[in-house]
This record gives C-alpha cells, structure tokens and sequence, in this order.
C-alpha cells in the first residue's frame, strides 16, 4: 500500500493512472467497519482506491472537537493494508491550507448547508464542501463514496458536484451499524458505558417513527412525538425532523420518499442518525 503524505507525491502517482477509474474514500481516520464499507464499494467500482484521511479543522467551529479527535494513523492503515487499498492520503494542515484558513477559498453551497446540522454548526457544510472539493482537485476520482450516515452531508456533496460540474460519480453506502443498532460513528468513542447502553434508543426510536409515519400520521405530530421521546431517555435532542429525501426541504402533501434525521447530545457527545423510509 503507498503511503502519501504530501500533495506533490500523490501527484506524481496519480499522473500515472491512465488505465483503471480511481475511487476516492474521504475520511478523516480512526476507521471503522463503517468506513471500511465504503473501501469495499469503492473496490467493487475499481481496482485503484485511494482512502484520504485527514481531521479538517475548517468544519470544526472553535467549541468542538478538533484537538480530541481520535487520531489512530498507524491502526488505520493496517486495516487499509489487510483490505488491499492502493494509497492512503494523508496530507498536513500545512499542505491542505498553505495560506492558513483566515482567507481561504471556499465553496458554499447555498439553503441545504443552513439547515439541521447546519444551523447548529454554522460554517461546517462550508468546511465540507471545501475539503471535499479541494480532495477531488487533489486526487482527481473518478468515483468518490460517502456514508449515508451523514445524510446531510451527502446531499450537500451532491449538489456541489453537480452544481460545479465535476466529473465525479458521487456513491452513498447505507449505514453500517453495531448489533444493537447503534449507527457506528468515531465519536461513539467518547461515550461512558452508560452512555453507550442508552445510545441504540436512537436506532429503536427512528424506526419507530417511520412505522407511525407510514400509518399515517402527520410529520409534525411525529417530530413531536420523537423529540419527547428522546428528552424522557435523557438525551439533550438538537433537531429531529421528518424531510423529503432529495433536498431536505419539509415534506409537501404529495412526497413519498421521506427521512428522518436527528442529532442529539447524550452526555457531551452529539450523535447523529437517519432513516429514509417511502410512505
Ligand atoms: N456507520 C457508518 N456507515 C457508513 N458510512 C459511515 C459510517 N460512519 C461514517 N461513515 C462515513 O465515513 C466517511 C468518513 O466519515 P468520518 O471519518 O467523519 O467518520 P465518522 O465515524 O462519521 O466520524 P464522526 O464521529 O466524526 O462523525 C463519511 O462519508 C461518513 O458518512
Ligand atoms: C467528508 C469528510 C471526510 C470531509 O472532511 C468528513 O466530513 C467526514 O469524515 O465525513
Ligand atoms: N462525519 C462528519 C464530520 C464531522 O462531524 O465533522
């Protein structure tokens, strides 16, 4: 497996790839069967699967958790290694951000990037969607894969895709989950034990509220229904909202293709999760 740890290096490789697609998997570290997911789609599509990791500080805002990101460079590759993954691509803040992010360029992509995640996280689907692009201006895919984890964030990287043209095939893999249903996630890690064992309500509770949605009942009734459940468990619920699937606008009388997306704090750690269903 190549190992790149600078721009320069993964530009030479990448200039010799003139046969085989490349597929880009971007992550930034400490993988999990989740990630290790997306490597496998991604190895369906082609032989030549680069995997990026890198912690973005431009999607972090000044309050989160950028400097107690777990960071496992040496584990990460070892399981890349084990599942034949042609390069990691690991590149320096310095190497990403040469100019330091006061002025950076960047890329918004306007209305989806302000809602859910986005109003309690302003600037962090602008960090995304800059990150992202900047890693297809750097690796050049021809495939990229995402988790449908981050529901949210796909739609985002979809529209900046398309609204800029890119010649990329964008790839969402459904979500890969503990047995007990647990949406698996980096940040599981800082949960307590106890913590941990309440933390599949999440899993139950969508599912839940996507049988009530499809026995009819409206989709603010069961927003209501979820954010109280939530609350009685003792989670610290930030949003939980039924949306159209496609641009994650409130559903109209006439949609059929829904989802649910909700983040919640328990403890400290916020938790994101969704569930599409069609009704
Ligand atoms: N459980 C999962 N199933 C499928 N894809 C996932 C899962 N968790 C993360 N991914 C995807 O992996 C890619 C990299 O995500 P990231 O490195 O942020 O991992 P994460 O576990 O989601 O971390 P975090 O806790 O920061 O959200 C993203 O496309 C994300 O959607
Ligand atoms: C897509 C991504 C790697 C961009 O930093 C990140 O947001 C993530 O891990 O989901
Ligand atoms: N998995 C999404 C990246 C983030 O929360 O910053």
């Amino acid at each position: 497996m190549l190992v790149f740890s600078s721009l320069s290096e993964l530009r030479g490789w990448r200039a010799q790839q003139t046969a085989d697609p490349v597929a880009l998997v971007p992550t930034m570290g400490n993988l999990h069967q989740g990630h290790l997911q997306l490597v496998k789609r991604a190895q369906q599509a082609t032989s030549q699967v680069v995997v990026s990791i890198f912690v973005n500080p431009m999607q972090f805002a000044a309050n989160e958790d950028l400097d107690r990101y777990p960071r496992t460079f040496a584990e990460d590759c070892a399981a890349l290694e084990a599942l034949g993954v042609t390069a990691v691509f690991a590149p320096t803040v310095e190497d990403v951000y040469p100019r330091g992010l006061a002025n950076q360029t960047s890329v918004t992509v306007p209305e989806i990037s302000d809602i859910l995640c986005g109003a309690s996280r302003p600037g962090h689907f602008r960090g995304v969607a800059t990150i992202v692009c900047k890693l297809f201006n750097m690796v050049q895919p021809d495939i990229a894969v995402f988790g449908q984890k981050d529901y949210q964030q796909l739609q985002v990287i979809r529209l900046m895709a398309a609204d800029l043209s890119m010649s990329v095939d964008i790839i969402g893999e459904p979500t890969e989950r503990a047995e007990d249903g647990l949406a698996l996630s980096s940040r599981n890690g800082y949960l307590t034990t106890e913590e941990r064992a309440k933390a599949p309500f999440i899993y139950q509770l969508l599912q839940q509220l996507a049988e009530q949605l499809q026995q009819g009942v409206a989709p603010a009734e069961v927003e209501q229904r979820g954010l109280t459940a939530l609350t009685e468990q003792g989670f610290r619920p930030d949003y939980l909202s039924v949306r159209r699937q496609q641009d994650l606008q409130p559903v109209a009388a006439a949609d059929t293709k829904l989802v649910i997306l909700l983040a919640a704090y328990l403890g400290n750690t916020r938790l994101i999760d969704n569930l599409c269903m069609q009704r």
